[in-house]
């Protein structure tokens, strides 16, 4: 049984967001996996090219996807719980929200 995924994206390295975005759509499709709330993490946002938030949203085709990073309640809608946070794990920033987030929809 899996509770939850935790997707760590590379932000900075532009070349593999193919292949980063269909890892993530063939997850997103595991029927092993319906339901199971995804929190994706981009990552080293301390390098100055990294994408911004929005722009992985898009590259990841993620904009009508996410449901919203407060405390939103998704019992009667039946959606995945699915947002994007980003981090840098080397300066040890943006995780701790995105690990919160998930953490209200882990039953
Ligand atoms: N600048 C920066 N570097 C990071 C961060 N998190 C991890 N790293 C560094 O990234 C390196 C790991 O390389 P990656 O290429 O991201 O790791 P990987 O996913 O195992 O390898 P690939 O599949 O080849 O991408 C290590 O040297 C880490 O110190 C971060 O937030 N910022």
């Amino acid at each position: 049984q899996v509770d939850a995924v935790v997707y760590l994206v590379d932000a900075a390295d532009r070349e593999r967001f193919n292949e980063t975005k269909q890892e993530l759509d063939s997850l997103l499709s595991a029927e092993a996996l319906f339901g199971v709330p995804f929190l994706v993490l981009g990552n080293k946002i301390d390098i100055a090219s990294a994408l911004s938030e929005h722009e992985l949203r898009y590259y990841l085709g993620l904009e009508y996807y996410t449901t919203g990073k407060g405390n939103v309640d998704l019992s009667h809608n039946g959606m995945r719980p699915l947002e994007i946070f980003m981090c840098s794990v080397v300066r040890k920033m943006g995780y701790g929200d995105g690990f919160r987030w998930m953490s209200q929809y882990i039953k």
